[in-house]
């Protein structure tokens, strides 16, 4: 029998040998042998315990690109499991300003879903010493391994995995920086990279609470938003596209493009800046829409002047610009450009409507399309028919509610005895709120709310003496024109009178002179006979 003493030395030795091998392990034991040894120990224990497995490889078949699912995964898990794991690496997600923790190799985390545990393991295949590669992924074979009871099957493989993946997918969304893409020229899309779109970062700061506009049509947009941003179910179930159209209308600087930040920001998404003028042709345009990513708003800003069905902005431009080069320009070169130019106008109304709701237009779902125009009433009916402009938003002149904002957002007031003023004046007076806005930024520490009211105040007089003037002017050119009208057609009339009057004189003269050839014809007739008679 031992006693206490020899059982707790040969606890403490058989402590000893246990950590003198784990640190042997550690330190000397190959590194590329441990990969190896935790697998036969993971099949010894599958053998008797009645777990499944189900591995996610960071690479999946020939593709270069990193397994989707991958990255959701160690996203959700980078998530969960760095309160868990002990071993930890930190890096720089990409797209994302924020250091990642994320579990090492060979680590496990536990976690739960509907009351029923689940373990994770990260897990790296040794790479072939004896073989250089090229690629990365053939040299690190990483992979993930979830492990759970058998019985647990179903509810695993049908609804947490997805769960772990959308939820994934979403981290990355919310962590992610955001970007700005406008569209390249045809001509750079060839090449080891393809480059249909360019991007920077998106950093607009608008968002819906520095826009000012009327606070019930506000919160019905951002509802609007909001709701469809979620409803992927919804429209699952409806059979409709995930995606929704938004035309914004109005006159210049009443903040269109404004909106178009702020929704960018509320729902986290990319904008696609697509500017139609430089796609060649509907194939080109089908193309950059199925380049577009989810979760992204795709603009085409002033669409009135983007097709050849309107486009009086741009022509009128090009016109004044082509009288300008006139005599610069050769005939040769003109006649080049204009070849071009019809070459680069080869969108049809009837592309832009398939690229809104044909059949690509489905693929890969969440996507806003933004149209703004300065003049709604010149779009083709075809275009912005409710399914395909879901929303119709007017923005325009600033009124009293959005000043009220504006003033909260440039002043941090809220009330002032020049509010009354500004009401009443804004109610005769068109002026945008980006002249609104102006005004009242202060300029320097100087200028208080008082001075940047007032200031407005003499914006909004002057804005309706200008108003005034421009009225008066367009009534005198049109009264001008009325009048110059009027003695035109007097003028033809007066022509008119004249003429019919000449015409009349001379078939009387004519008549006159017909009546007398005819009686000298009768009197030589009645001479003739009477002589002829007479003889
Ligand atoms: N409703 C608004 N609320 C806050 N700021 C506004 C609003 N409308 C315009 N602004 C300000 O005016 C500036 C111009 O607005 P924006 O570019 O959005 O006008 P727009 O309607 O897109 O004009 P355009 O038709 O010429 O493109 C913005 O920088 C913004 O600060
Ligand atoms: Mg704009």
């Amino acid at each position: 029998m031992m006693n206490m003493g020899e059982m707790w030395g040969s606890l403490g030795s058989a402590m000893a040998a246990i950590m003198f091998i784990y640190t042997m392990y550690q330190n000397y034991f190959p590194y590329e042998l441990r990969g190896q040894i935790r697998r036969y120990t993971q099949k010894f224990k599958r053998y008797f315990y009645p777990y499944i497995h189900i591995s996610f490889s960071e690479y999946q078949g020939d593709s270069f690109q990193r397994s989707k699912a991958y990255m959701a995964i160690e996203r959700y898990l980078d998530k969960n499991s760095s309160n868990q794991a002990r071993r930890l690496k930190a890096s720089v997600a990409q797209d994302s300003e924020s250091i990642v923790l994320s579990m090492q190799d060979h680590e496990e985390v536990t976690d739960e879903f509907q009351g029923i545990k689940l373990w994770w393991a990260s897990n790296q295949d040794m790479p072939n010493r004896q073989s250089i590669s090229f690629y990365p992924r053939e040299d690190e074979k990483r992979y993930f391994t979830v492990s759970f009871h058998k019985k647990h099957r179903e509810v695993i493989t049908k609804t947490y995995l997805k769960h772990v993946l959308d939820q994934g997918k979403e981290i990355t969304v919310k962590e992610r920086r955001r970007k700005l893409y406008t569209n390249n020229k045809s001509e750079s899309w060839v090449g080891y990279r393809r480059t249909m779109w360019s991007h920077i970062t998106f950093e607009h700061p608008a968002t819906f609470d520095t826009l000012a506009m009327e606070p019930k049509k506000k919160q019905e947009i951002v509802d609007d938003l909001i709701n469809f941003s979620k409803a992927k179910d919804y429209y699952a179930k409806v059979g409709k596209a995930w995606k929704r159209g938004y035309l914004l209308y109005g006159p210049p600087g009443t903040g269109k493009s404004t909106m178009i930040a702020a929704m960018a920001n509320l729902l986290n998404y990319d904008v696609y800046d697509l500017e139609l003028t430089s796609v060649k042709d509907n194939t080109e345009l089908r193309k950059l829409l199925i380049d577009t990513s989810s979760k992204s708003i795709i603009v085409i800003e002033d669409i009135d002047c983007s097709l050849d069905l309107t486009g009086q902005r741009e022509k009128k431009k090009e016109k004044s610009d082509e009288k300008e080069k006139d005599d610069k320009e050769s005939i040769e070169e003109k006649m080049k450009k204009r070849m071009e130019d019809k070459k680069s106008s080869e969108v049809t109304l009837s592309g832009l409507l398939n690229f809104i709701d044909g059949l690509w237009s489905a693929c890969g779902g969440e996507r806003i399309i933004v149209f703004t125009t300065n003049y709604v009433e010149k779009l083709d009916p075809a275009l912005i028919r409710r399914g395909r402009m879901d929303k119709h938003i007017e923005l325009s002149y600033c009124g009293f509610e959005a000043f009220k904002e504006l003033a909260k957002i440039y002043l941090n007031i809220e009330s002032h005895d020049l509010f009354g003023t500004v009401g009443k004046m804004l109610e005769e007076t068109k002026i945008t709120p980006a002249d609104v806005a102006e005004n009242m930024m202060p300029k320097s520490p100087r200028e208080d709310a008082e001075y940047c009211l007032d200031r407005l105040v003499k914006a909004i007089e002057k804005a309706k003496e200008d108003a005034r003037l421009k009225a008066e002017e367009e009534a005198k050119a049109k009264k001008e024109e009325e009048e110059a009208k009027a003695k035109k057609e007097e003028e033809e009339e007066e022509e008119k009178r004249l003429k019919a009057e000449k015409e009349k004189l001379e078939s009387t003269g004519d008549n006159e002179a017909k009546s007398t050839d005819e009686n000298k014809t009768e009197e030589a007739k009645e001479n003739g006979s009477s002589g002829h008679g007479g003889i």
